[in-house]
């Protein structure tokens, strides 16, 4: 497949070696039930107050089971992107679907029960309460009790660390580990979308490493995932879709690998480094 410069994203993407899927029984009917993309933001016009556009038309989808990264420069509007998608800022124009229905106009609650999780940048784990007080606070709009059990046994089975910490202080836990505490919170609502701001930020390269083979295993398990990481090298290492933002429109888009591949690309957003 080749990169595209029409602002949307290629709809397969390019075969990636994954882990094992990792599949809960209550997402059998959201596999077979949802259309492909699970998130599409259609020619976003985003801004500030009064201040001068940020988003310009803007077009990105997110299938179902694939992470799509955003790339690019300071300034370009990747975490306008997050904002705008999980219903923190509303756009001038354009559509927000989550799961083919229109949500531009719903706040950030009405798209959480809906099925869109937003893990914020930095650390947001309550420090005095233990890792599992943290997990199911996630839950809070999730009534029946056995609902809860389950999606538990299946937070602390994708992310081991989360099921051997326990009972421990949050507070006590590394970067890293607050971070899986993050995702397994944001799973317990059972989301069809994941959006990640930064999720490396801080971390160091073993935390950032394991961090990011947790963000390949919520995608394995049926989850779609936006991802904004100023790691983008990395980032892409992960991804199945790069976009790369410029001036708040998709410069290009396509399989993460060959945007890894593209000299151009990487000389100007990648550091000039090449993968080899
Ligand atoms: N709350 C805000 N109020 C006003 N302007 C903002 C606000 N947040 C961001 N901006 C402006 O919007 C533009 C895009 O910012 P955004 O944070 O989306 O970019 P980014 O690509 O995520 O940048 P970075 O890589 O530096 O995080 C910038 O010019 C920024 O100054």
């Amino acid at each position: 497949m080749s990169l595209s410069s029409t602002g949307a994203v290629p709809s397969r993407r390019a075969p990636r070696q994954r882990s094992r899927p990792i599949r809960a029984c209550w997402r059998h009917t959201l596999a077979s039930e949802s259309p492909p993309n699970l998130l599409e933001l259609d020619r976003i016009e985003a801004g500030y107050g009064h201040a001068a556009l940020v988003l310009r038309g803007l077009t990105i989808t997110v299938p179902r089971s694939t992470i799509v990264c955003l790339v690019g420069p300071n300034g370009a509007g990747k975490s306008t992107v997050l904002k705008v998608a999980s219903g923190m800022l509303h756009p001038r124009g354009g559509t927000v679907r989550l799961d083919g229905h229109d949500v531009t106009r719903h706040g950030p609650q009405q798209r959480l029960r809906a099925g869109l999780a937003h893990v914020l940048q930095g650390h947001s784990v309550f420090p005095e309460m233990t890792v599992g007080e943290n997990v199911r606070l996630g839950a809070y709009t999730v009534p029946d009790r056995a609902t809860v059990a389950t999606r538990v046994q299946f937070v602390q089975h994708l992310f081991p660390v989360v099921s051997e910490q326990w009972d421990v202080l949050a507070g006590l836990l590394s970067g890293g580990q607050q971070k899986q505490v993050e995702f397994a919170r944001s799973l317990m609502i059972d989301p069809k979308v994941v959006l990640l701001d930064e999720p490396s930020m801080g971390l160091d390269p073993k935390a950032t490493a394991t961090v990011f083979e947790q963000i390949e295993r919520m995608r394995d398990t049926g989850t779609a995932v936006l991802l904004v990481e100023q790691n983008a090298r990395r980032a892409l290492q992960t991804a199945d879709i790069g976009c790369v933002l410029d001036l708040g429109r998709v410069h290009m888009s396509g399989p993460a690998p060959e945007l890894l591949d593209d000299p151009e690309l990487s000389q100007l957003y990648l550091g000039g480094h090449v993968a080899g």
